[in-house]
């Protein structure tokens, strides 16, 4: 019996961070993966979406540079295969990135799928020498994204003992602690099961073979938001179908209303307070029915049905019931003790997607949960994941960013507050942008803590760290407004916020 003192079962950001830090802390540390290391977010999440985000934040340029610069430039056409191959070549140097990484601490991948045997034993099934034949599932497969590094003798794989492509099964036991990141796939909706062609999970659309010329989102979280603005600026006809009143329900009512704005501006069909009724797939597409949030029903033809309805964790063949655990009613798997997430179970220990809320289903707070659980396995103190200090974004055009408590939040636990709102154009560089967005901060009345910080307009993803350390560290108005913002940057919209919160605003009383 191979005995490591952690085994952690799958390779995404949740398990590959726990197994680095706990290799560095020098632990000997086992990592079973049955596709991938790098997961969703590496393979066909955070990554590749981000990138054709960013290929379509490049078209929308073309417009603003003729529009509002006169700059004579024209779209001639997005070469679909072109924009992938840059996409995947960014993706798969990532990977090997991850598995160089690996490699370097010293973690021993075994590719194949971990069966539970008991409290800290682990069968692994199906053990192979080219782990990850890296298909996505239903075979939209574009060379580069599913190819094989492994096969290209890259480092970080010293798994398999029997040579290329046999298989076979492994017996482990943990010493110290079994970690469990086995992550969350697309969750699907009964009578909506996604065909890979017409009604499609976010999987499905990033490998299909091309765009579609129109497309009906199906939930306005923050996939369907990202999905629909990049469909939207490569060319297709979008309608978005948020159930709730509001698209990104979670967040901030303003940001919800001003991302609406932005989307509509753009041409999106924002359709909040709606239901789908029935969908029917037809060979060139889908017609479903709506009912609108004034009661109407709508017919919408789309060549295409994303269905972005939220993810579902992952534990199928994991068998958690041999380590005397059991899911919740939504397929999650609690920690008894959230400040080490350790389970009911001692030293088996749980991170990423597969945990429920407060955990975010982000990868830089799996990140945060792997350090965390690395360390407490190691023996070194380390601080519970501050979950209310994690910065959520999304990506869309324009972006949203948050930390901390939205107004409402903020009102319903208590608190007396003042909010200051201002927008982005009340800066020079907002103008220049000339996208709209607004800075909101919610406070504790009186000179109080920064509860929440509410970001949207362009760039704001790359402008929330400094309001994630505010709310983090308890700062306070004054705090902040003690400390000078570069002059002309749109992140002097967060300063001047701050400012006048602390009495002391320059260009907004
Ligand atoms: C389209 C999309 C965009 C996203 N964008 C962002 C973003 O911009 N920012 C952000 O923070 N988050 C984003 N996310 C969320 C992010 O991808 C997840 O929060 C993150 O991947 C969770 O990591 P994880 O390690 O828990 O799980 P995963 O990444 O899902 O990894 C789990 C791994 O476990 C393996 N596995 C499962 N069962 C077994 C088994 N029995 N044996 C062996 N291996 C097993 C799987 O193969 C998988 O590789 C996005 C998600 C999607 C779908
Ligand atoms: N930028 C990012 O950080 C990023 C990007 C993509 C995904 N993610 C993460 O991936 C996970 C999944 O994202 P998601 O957007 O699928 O899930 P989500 O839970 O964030 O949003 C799903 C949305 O669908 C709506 N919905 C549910 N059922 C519906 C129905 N029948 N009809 C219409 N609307 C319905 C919900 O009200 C909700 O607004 C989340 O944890 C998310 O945070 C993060």
């Amino acid at each position: 019996m191979d005995s490591p003192d952690v085994i952690v079962i799958g390779g995404g950001t949740g398990g590959y961070s726990t197994a680095l830090r706990a290799a560095a802390l020098g632990l000997e540390v086992v990592l079973v993966e049955r596709d991938k290391v790098g997961g969703t977010c590496l393979h066909r999440g955070c990554i590749p979406s981000k990138a054709m985000l960013h290929a379509a934040e490049l078209v929308d340029g073309i417009a603003e540079a003729r529009e509002r610069w006169g700059v004579k430039a024209t779209l001639d056409a997005v070469d679909w295969p072109a924009l992938v191959a840059t996409r995947d070549d960014i993706v798969a140097r990532n990977h090997r990135g991850v598995q160089a990484h690996l490699a370097h601490a010293g973690v021993r991948v075994i590719a194949g799928s971990a069966r539970l045997t008991g409290p800290r034993s682990v069968r692994v099934e199906g053990v192979r020498g080219e782990p990850g034949v890296h298909d996505i599932p239903r075979g939209h497969g574009e060379p580069g994204a599913h190819d094989n590094p492994r096969g290209h003798g890259e480092p970080g794989v010293h798994d398999n003992p029997r040579g290329h492509g046999e298989s076979g099964a492994q017996d482990l036991s943990a010493r110290r602690g079994l970690v469990l990141a086995t992550g969350s796939r697309p969750r699907t909706l009964p009578g909506l099961e996604p065909d890979g062609r017409r009604v499609v999970t976010s999987d499905d659309a990033l490998f299909a073979p091309g765009l579609p010329a129109s497309v009906l989102v199906l939930g306005g979280g923050a996939i369907g938001v990202e999905y629909a603005s990049f469909h939207r600026s490569l060319g297709a006809e979008v309608t978005l179908v948020e159930a709730a009143d509001r698209i990104v329900p979670l967040e901030d009512a303003e940001v919800s209303r001003h991302l609406t704005r932005g989307l509509k501006k753009r041409g999106i069909d924002v359709r909040a307070g709606a239901r789908l009724l029935d969908a029917e797939v037809l060979d060139d597409g889908v017609r479903a029915r709506v009912r609108t949030a004034r009661g109407e029903t709508l017919t919408i033809a789309a060549e295409r049905l994303l269905v972005a309805v939220g993810r579902t964790p992952v534990t199928d063949g994991l068998d958690v019931t041999a380590a005397g655990l059991a899911t919740d009613e939504r397929g999650f798997v609690v920690p008894a003790d959230w400040d080490r997430l350790e389970t009911a179970v001692p030293g088996v220990h749980v991170v990423g997607d597969l945990l429920p809320p407060p955990s975010l289903g982000l990868a830089h707070a799996s990140f945060a949960e792997g350090l965390l659980v690395a360390e407490t396995l190691a023996g070194v103190p380390s601080a519970p994941v501050d979950y209310a200090a994690v910065p959520r974004v999304t990506y869309s055009s324009p972006q949203t960013a948050a930390v901390g408590l939205s107004e409402a939040e903020a009102r319903a636990r208590g608190h007396e507050v003042v909010t200051n709102s201002m927008p982005l154009t009340a800066v020079a560089k907002g103008m220049v942008h000339g996208q709209g967005g607004m800075v909101k901060v919610v406070a504790e009345a009186g000179g109080g803590r920064v509860l929440g910080v509410h970001l949207v307009g362009p760039h704001v993803s790359e402008m929330i760290a400094e309001s994630q350390l505010v709310v983090g560290w308890d700062a306070e108005p004054s705090d902040v407004a003690r400390h000078v913002h570069p002059h002309p940057t749109l992140s002097e919209a967060v300063g001047e916020a701050f400012l006048t919160l602390a009495g002391r605003g320059l260009h907004q009383q």
